[in-house]
């Protein structure tokens, strides 16, 4: 019967019993997998029985031994009762996997004292009790291997504080017992340190979160993420004979992420879009996922169809360790971005209306940059890059569209932009398109404009029409109020594929590439895309800098250093 295919060799841990906490489920699942496939007798523990159930069924049915029992590793005198009952039932303890863990998101300013001390009590505590129960019931007098799944750590965990602080007091901690237990007690104890992994675990995150993960998974130094038999086979190296002189370290199995994250800018553009180049290590038995009635990875849908890809264009298995390069086939050939021109009918329309629509500045060498859309949640991030870069820049905002501008922090969000000198341009209240007939122009321009002089004080000249759309009577409206009607000529189309960088680029480079002699740009992107405001906003900025051109709002870039805004 085809079991797990461990790289390692087989009867590795033969006749050892090894505790997994955690085991029902992603990356403790897996190393019960692999190491019962290695001859281990093991007992996988958690909180819910029904999943350790079904983990126990899986590596029987394939031949290995399992046992369950019920743990939480916050309880003390549980975790004492584990151990003992192990000891008591199986002879032994040689390895305990504390895999057990985990948080939820949260930026630190939002974290309350009951949520940080909970992350703290599950991952520093919970791994606290069962090392000293290990020790105390069985390890102390006879010794035996420790391996601890932490979370890489190197430069902090944005939005997740807590986790990051609890995981680097386990490092800690692992290093003093390393010392304290190695010479007398004969016990090796490592971490291992996973960067994101496809499991199970990111079924506990929110859907941003998830699409957010699902959208940036090539960016680390090997992009991709990783694979639970990644970090598998670090733990089944640690607690082998061939890690025998390792003690006290932190391996980290992160492919580089944690090497990179936390440097300000141009991270990104080292980055590799297009895919890995890196193999993928799969050990999960080839053929269908559901092999024997076992699936083989349970991670969201959008994680898992990573995976997927990761396998059908890589070589992912372990008889088959080959380099993959993932290419999207977006990607194989660009698609040329046309830069739009404006139709016929409105440019003779123009000529007649009330405010004409602008495509291009009129400052040499000027390049507006603008966002539409916004304030997004990734904003902010953006205006960080932007003061680092002393750049300028518009963005044309809505009322209510992604946000409510009326949420405290979206608000905060517009007040500082333009503290900062970024334009603030209207796009409307809720992003109506104004050449419907069914659209009331005057509502959707007015109400935008009375919550702005609220925010800030002043109401906006300038304007953006949503989907660039504007209709003669349109154009009437808003040349009799006093609008100036800003459209573009790069369009980047980010909102149609928001992590496609190189696509969006595309557009930039169309018009760039060419002679540029005489001619003056202003672009579009979305900052309410979180992956445009935190990403390809400033790949695009890199770039037209690179190209030696001016960035500026668009105010800016039309010679009009007055006239921004009304009262
Ligand atoms: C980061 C690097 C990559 C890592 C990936 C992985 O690890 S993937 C693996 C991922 N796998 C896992 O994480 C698996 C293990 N994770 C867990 O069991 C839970 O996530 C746990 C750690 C919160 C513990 O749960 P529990 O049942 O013991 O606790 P509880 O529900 O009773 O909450 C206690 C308090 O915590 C607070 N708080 C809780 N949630 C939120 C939130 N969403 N928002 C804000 N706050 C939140 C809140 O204060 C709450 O008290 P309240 O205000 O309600 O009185
Ligand atoms: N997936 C990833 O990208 C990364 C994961 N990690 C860490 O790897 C480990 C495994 O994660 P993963 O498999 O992805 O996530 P899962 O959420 O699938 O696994 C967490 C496991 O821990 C068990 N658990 C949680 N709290 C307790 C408790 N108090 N007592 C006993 N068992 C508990 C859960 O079972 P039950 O609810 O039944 O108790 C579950 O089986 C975690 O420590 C995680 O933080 C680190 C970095 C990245």
């Amino acid at each position: 019967m085809s079991t797990y295919r461990s790289i390692f060799k087989k009867d590795l841990f033969k006749g050892q019993v090894i505790l997994v906490t955690g085991g029902g489920t992603g990356i403790g699942r897996c190393i019960a997998h692999e190491l019962a496939a290695l001859g281990a007798t093991i007992i996988i523990a958690a909180r819910k029985s029904e999943p350790l159930k079904i983990v126990q069924d899986e590596i029987q049915k394939l031949g290995g031994i399992c046992d369950t029992m019920l743990l939480n590793i916050r309880d003390a005198a549980m975790a004492t009762q584990v151990i003992e009952d192990i000891v008591a039932k199986h002879g032994k303890l040689d390895g305990l996997v504390n895999n057990a863990g985990g948080q939820f998101m949260s930026p630190a300013s939002q974290l309350t004292s009951k949520g940080f001390s909970t992350v703290i009590d599950l991952n520093l505590n919970g791994t606290y009790n069962m090392c000293k129960a290990a020790f105390d019931g069985y390890m102390g007098e006879h010794g035996g291997q420790i391996v601890t799944i932490v979370a890489e750590t190197r430069n902090g965990i944005p939005r997740a504080m807590h986790t990051g602080a609890a995981r680097a007091g386990i490092i800690n901690m692992t290093k003093t017992l390393a010392i304290e237990w190695g010479p007398y007690n004969g016990i090796r104890i490592n971490c291992v340190a996973p960067g994101l992994i496809i499991s199970s675990g990111m079924k506990n995150y929110h859907e941003t979160m998830v699409d957010l993960l699902a959208h940036s998974h090539w960016m680390n130094p090997t992009s991709r993420y990783g694979t639970e038999s990644e970090v598998s086979a670090a733990v089944a190296f640690l607690l082998s004979p061939a890690a025998s002189y390792i003690n006290g370290v932190n391996l980290e199995v992160d492919g580089g992420s944690s090497l990179s994250k936390g440097n300000p800018e141009g991270d990104e553009l080292k980055y590799n879009p297009e895919g890995s180049h890196h193999p993928v290590y799969i050990g999960w038995p080839e053929g269908a996922d559901n092999v024997h009635g076992i699936k083989h990875v349970d991670a969201p849908v959008k994680i898992n169809d990573l995976l997927n890809n990761y396998k059908a264009i890589g070589r992912s298995t372990v008889t088959a360790i080959a380099a993959c390069t993932l290419i999207p086939s977006s990607l194989a050939s660009p698609i040329p971005v046309p830069v739009p021109s404006l139709p016929a009918e409105f440019q003779e329309l123009n000529k007649r209306a009330g405010a004409t629509v602008i495509h291009a500045c009129t400052v040499p060498n000027s390049f507006a940059i603008t966002f539409d859309d916004g304030p997004g949640t990734f904003t902010n991030d953006l205006l960080d890059y932007l003061y680092r870069k002393q750049i300028k820049v518009t963005f044309f905002v809505n009322g209510f569209n992604y946000n409510d501008i009326k949420n405290p922090d979206i608000a905060a969000t517009v007040k500082r932009a333009f503290a900062a000198g970024h334009q603030i341009g209207s796009h409307t209240w809720s992003h109506a398109d104004l050449a419907a007939s069914s659209t009331n122009i005057d509502e959707e321009m007015t109400k935008l404009d009375v919550a702005l002089k609220e925010l800030i004080g002043k109401r906006p000249v300038y304007m953006r029409p949503p989907y660039g759309n504007t209709s003669p009577a349109a154009l009437e409206y808003l040349g009799a109020h006093g609008y100036k009607v800003i459209n573009w000529n790069v369009d980047t189309d980010d909102w149609q594929h928001p992590s496609n960088f190189k696509l969006n680029l595309q557009a930039y480079k169309n018009a760039l590439q060419r002679d540029t002699t005489g001619k003056t740009f202003i672009s579009l992107q979305h900052d309410a895309e979180p992956l445009t405001a935190q990403v390809f906003s400033k790949i695009a900025i890199e770039y037209v800098l690179s190209k030696g051109f001016n960035i500026m709002p668009v105010g800016s870039c039309l010679g009009d250093n007055d006239g921004w805004y009304r009262d």
